[in-house]
């Protein structure tokens, strides 16, 4: 896997194609696919389940699907993703009553863990958990739609979660998601992130391999 990894958020993918939009994205150079869960409740929108991952894995994606979950509670959709395929799976702690246990029942059930931060969330959640996750996603716009603008104070926040991560000494991705386009990767890398949530910015436009070809080359000036 390369060390920034780009993940392509499926919610701004045309559903009624979804297997072949995959595919496609997959093929243009992305790594693993971000399947966003939203339920009409924690968040204002409703999307995909369990049986949509499946379906996935069924038509033949063998990338990593990276599933986070906008849902309240949290705990009875962990059984079904794990179930359905999933490879990382992420909650947002205020959106759980035992943020521990969630948390082990994603590791018990072979997946990745992580926690999910709303623009206006604290980090303090983190404290005693760190050694129990494998990804910090930091939100840069409020939870439930895409093709929102990137909040430029997570910028700052990134530098904080890198810092927490760092010195943590575990080896844990920082990912970022909303409003991640070509035009603002790099500086988003060089605050902390190494995993790049994008919807409308890749499946807005019709040639995923360009903007996704763009967005290493952002990168890769960041590496140097
Ligand atoms: O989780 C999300 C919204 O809750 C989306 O993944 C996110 O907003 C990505 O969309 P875009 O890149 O278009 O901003």
């Amino acid at each position: 896997m390369n060390d920034f990894i780009i993940a392509p958020s499926i919610l701004s993918a045309d559903f009624a194609r979804l297997g072949e939009e995959v595919d496609n994205v997959l093929e243009a150079g992305a790594d693993i696919i971000h399947f966003d869960v939203m339920d009409n409740h924690y968040v204002p929108n409703l999307t995909i389940g369990p049986m949509v991952c499946k379906a996935l894995r069924k038509h033949g994606v063998t990338a990593d699907i990276d599933v986070h979950l906008m849902v309240k509670p949290v705990d009875r959709m962990i059984g079904d993703f794990i179930e359905a395929g999933a490879s990382f799976i992420t909650f947002h702690p205020e959106a759980s009553e035992h943020i521990d246990r969630s948390l082990q029942m994603i590791r018990d059930g072979g997946c990745k863990a992580g926690l999910v931060f709303n623009p206006a969330t604290p980090l303090h959640y983190l404290k005693h958990v760190m050694d129990k996750i494998d990804m910090v996603l930091l939100m840069s716009v409020n939870p439930g739609f895409g093709g929102q603008s990137f909040i430029p104070g997570t910028l700052d926040k990134l530098r904080e979660a890198r810092a927490l991560i760092d010195a943590s000494g575990y080896d844990i991705r920082l990912e970022v998601d909303g409003g991640v386009s070509e035009k603002n990767i790099a500086e988003i890398a060089r605050a902390g992130a190494d995993t790049f949530v994008a919807g409308s910015a890749i499946f807005g436009k019709s040639d995923y391999k360009s903007v996704i070809d763009s967005m290493r080359k952002e990168l890769a000036s960041v590496r140097q």
